[in-house]
Parts: structure tokens; C-alpha cells; sequence
């Protein structure tokens, strides 16, 4: 299935892992989780959304060729796709892309990834029930925000539906999430940003 320019193709079965992000810019942290992931989670492939903005950040992000060209650089696996799909598909809210990917791409297994700083506001992007309904989700250790994350109302609305082991979630139908433990990553695109190495 190689459904149209710019879409990578997949096949019915694959186990494929969506990490979006900003990316603003891409890091050493990307990398680490998305090889852990790979590995622990047994996904035939990750794919980078790079947001065309993020609908919760008031700031705008570097423009998609920037950003996009330096997550490639950087992110060397042939199981890892970089991709503009949300800017092909015209969506930035996560519940339309997985909608629209979930169509373009019957038979295949999508597992949302996304780190514990995202657990802790969840509850705050658009149709997050509905995110829940649609795939697995493995929340990805984070240094500093293990207690939070665990904390967040997003863990406690979504308690029933939580498994223990994230290495399971690639067998599972939504609704089910994890925290997957790993070793952390301190890199961040802010510190990066604020020791000037990036400009918007
Ligand atoms: N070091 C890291 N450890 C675990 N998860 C991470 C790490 N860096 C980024 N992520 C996760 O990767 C996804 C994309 O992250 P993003 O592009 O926003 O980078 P970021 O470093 O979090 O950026 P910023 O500092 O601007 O918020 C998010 O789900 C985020 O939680
Ligand atoms: O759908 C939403 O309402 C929503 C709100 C905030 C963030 N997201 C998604 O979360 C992912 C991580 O964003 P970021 O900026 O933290 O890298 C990225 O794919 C965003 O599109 C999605």
C-alpha cells in the first residue's frame, strides 16, 4: 500500500508506531525513544509526524523544510520514516490524523507514542476519549515527568484502561495505553532553542 506521493507505504499487519512532535528541532531525545520503542514494543516502523503546528503552542515552529531536514539528518533508521503527512493531509489536531490514516491505511496497526510530558495535558487536546478509542498509546519515560505523568488527570480518567506492560500494546485494540519505562533522555527542543543552537 503506497497510497498516493509522499505517503510511505505499508501493508496490512505492520505494526507502525506515530510519534508527532513539533520537532523544533529534532534531538538526540527523539532518537533514543524511537529506538527504544522499535525495540521494546516490537514495531516494524515508526513514523515522525512533524506537526505543522502544534494546536497548544501559542508560538509558531521553524518552517516544515527546516525542521524536517534536520529530523532526517538525524534520525538514520530505515525502519523510521520522516514525514510531512499532517501538512498532506491538511490536519494538525492527532484524533483527525489518525482518523485519516486509519482510512488511507486499512489492515495496518497504529500505536500513538508520546512522551510523559504529554500524558500531563492530554486531557486538553481535542477529542483525547476519542484518540483513546482509536489506537494503543504508549506513554514514553521522560525525565522529570514520571510522578506527574502518573498523577495527570489523563492517568486517572484512563486507569481502567491501562495495561502493564507496554511491550503488549502492539497486540492490543484500543482502548489500552502504557507507560513504558526506558532508559531516559534529557535532550529537549526548548533547551536547545534557549542555548540559541536553533532558530525560529
Ligand atoms: N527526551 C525525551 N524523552 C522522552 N520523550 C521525549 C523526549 N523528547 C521529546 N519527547 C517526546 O517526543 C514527542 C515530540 O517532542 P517535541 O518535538 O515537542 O520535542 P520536545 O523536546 O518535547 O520540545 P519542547 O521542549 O519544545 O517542548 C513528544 O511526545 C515528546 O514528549
Ligand atoms: O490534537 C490535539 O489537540 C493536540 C494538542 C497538542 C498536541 N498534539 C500533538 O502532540 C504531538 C506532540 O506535540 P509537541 O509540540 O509536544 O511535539 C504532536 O503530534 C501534536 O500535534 C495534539
Amino acid at each position: 500500500m503506497a497510497p498516493r506521493q509522499g505517503f510511505p507505504p505499508a501493508s496490512r499487519g505492520m505494526v507502525i508506531g506515530l510519534l508527532g512532535g513539533s520537532f523544533d528541532p529534532a534531538h538526540d531525545g527523539h532518537v533514543h525513544i524511537t529506538r527504544e520503542a522499535l525495540k521494546r514494543l516490537g514495531l516494524d516502523q515508526v513514523w515522525w509526524l512533524v506537526s505543522p503546528g502544534n494546536p497548544l503552542k501559542v508560538n509558531g515552529p521553524a518552517p516544515m523544510p527546516e525542521r524536517l531536514a534536520r529530523a532526517r539528518s538525524l534520525m538514520r533508521d530505515p525502519r523510521v520514516k520522516v514525514t510531512d503527512l499532517e501538512a498532506r493531509l491538511g490536519t494538525r489536531y492527532t484524533a483527525a490524523t489518525l482518523e485519516r490514516l486509519q482510512a488511507i491505511y486499512p489492515g495496518v496497526h497504529f500505536v500513538w507514542l508520546m512522551g510523559a510530558d504529554n500524558l500531563v495535558q492530554f486531557t486538553r487536546w481535542q477529542r483525547w476519549r476519542d484518540i483513546l478509542q482509536m489506537v494503543p498509546v504508549g506513554v514514553l519515560a521522560r525525565p522529570g515527568w514520571g510522578a506527574r505523568a502518573r498523577l495527570s488527570k489523563a492517568a486517572r480518567s484512563m486507569r481502567a484502561h491501562e495495561v502493564e506492560r507496554g511491550e503488549s500494546l502492539r497486540l492490543r485494540r484500543a482502548p489500552a495505553w502504557a507507560f513504558v519505562n526506558l532508559p531516559m533522555h534529557p535532550a529537549s527542543s526548548s533547551a536547545i532553542r534557549a542555548r540559541g543552537e536553533w532558530q525560529r
